[in-house]
């Protein structure tokens, strides 16, 4: 039988453009009080063709905002050290205030060595180990995009979330981890699942916000999701759909949607959702790192 849809469908596209307008503004502000165009390099080594869907957004919405886009593509066959060295000159260059290095990297790569070789305050995407070491420590990082677009649409939805028991299910360096701390200095009660917890089901199921975050599609099962919860799905994973038709495929988040969809109080859609807040909060993290290299208070724009 099919499932009721009773959830608020919450618009990542529509909030997206929002936080969009938001950062145009801050940047006509940035030139016509302090004469600066804030500058973002996006660099892609290889040619995979998600992330070259990825990076020609970033690009495409970086000029939009009116900022100056740096657009850098490399063969896949380059070697650590021609990475590092072009991380090392747009470190060096005063046009630049944000670094963005497209991942994954292919496998001749370390990924951390290329990110930690990013000035922590270029860095946009926030996984410098020192980034990662301010937000666990309450400093003025610069927050991994996609938990801040998570937040910004959690914050959006609940208001204050003083209280809220919160369950982030995945434990990655870029995501999991990030939102957890995110959430607990939102004041809620945090916990953290992952492969080896014992009771999945039971867990999902005390929580007010479910943040899923695995990579494996619909992981999560609806009839765990406590009703009224808020639901946030980071998965964007793509499923053969041969109902579709033959070699049709479709994208799936980690969250069995419909059935979520049936109880929970508002829900993140797959396409829709958290992806495109993540480009939006790239943009965002571009504007913080302009103002915090020129000692501007970003209210002030
Ligand atoms: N250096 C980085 N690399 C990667 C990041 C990142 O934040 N920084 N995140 C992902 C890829 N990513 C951005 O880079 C990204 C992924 C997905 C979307 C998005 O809008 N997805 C759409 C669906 C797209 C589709 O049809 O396939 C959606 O969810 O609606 C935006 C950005 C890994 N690498
Ligand atoms: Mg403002």
């Amino acid at each position: 039988m099919p499932t009721e849809t009773t959830a608020k469908i919450i618009d990542g596209k529509a909030f997206s453009a929002k936080v969009r307008e938001g950062v145009a503004k801050d940047v006509a502000s940035l030139k016509e009080k302090h004469g600066i165009t804030p500058g973002l390099a996006v660099v892609i080594v290889g040619e995979d063709p998600a992330s070259q869907v990825y990076v020609r957004n970033k690009v495409k919405q970086t000029g939009e905002t009116g900022m100056n886009s740096f657009h850098f593509e490399m063969p896949d066959t380059t070697s650590q050290e021609e990475l590092l060295a072009k991380v090392n000159e747009l470190n060096e260059d005063p046009a630049v205030n944000g670094i963005l290095v497209q991942l994954p990297l292919p496998k001749q790569i370390d990924e951390a060595s290329v990110i930690n070789a990013i000035a922590p305050e270029k860095d946009v995407d926030g996984f410098h180990v020192i980034n990662s070491g301010l937000l666990a420590t309450g400093g003025d990082a610069m927050v991994p995009c996609t938990p801040l677009g998570c937040l910004l649409m959690l914050q959006d939805t609940l208001g204050d979330m003083s209280g809220k028991k919160a369950i982030v299910v995945g434990r990655s360096n870029i995501v999991g981890k990030p939102m957890a701390q995110l959430l607990l200095d939102a004041n809620c009660t945090v916990t953290i699942a992952h492969s080896r917890t014992k009771d999945l089901a039971a867990e999902v199921a005390q929580a007010d916000i479910v943040v899923a975050a695995v990579g494996r599609p619909e992981m999560v099962k609806g009839d765990w999701i406590k009703e009224g919860a808020t639901v946030i799905d980071v998965g964007i994973n793509r499923i053969d759909a041969p109902e579709r038709g033959e070699g049709k495929t479709r994208l799936v988040g980690d969250v069995e949607f419909e059935t979520a969809a049936a109880r929970a109080g508002a829900i993140t859609p797959v396409p829709g959702g958290v992806g495109p807040m993540t480009i939006a909060c790239l943009l965002k993290n571009t504007v913080t790192a302009t103002c915090r290299q020129n000692n501007i208070d970003p209210d002030t724009l």
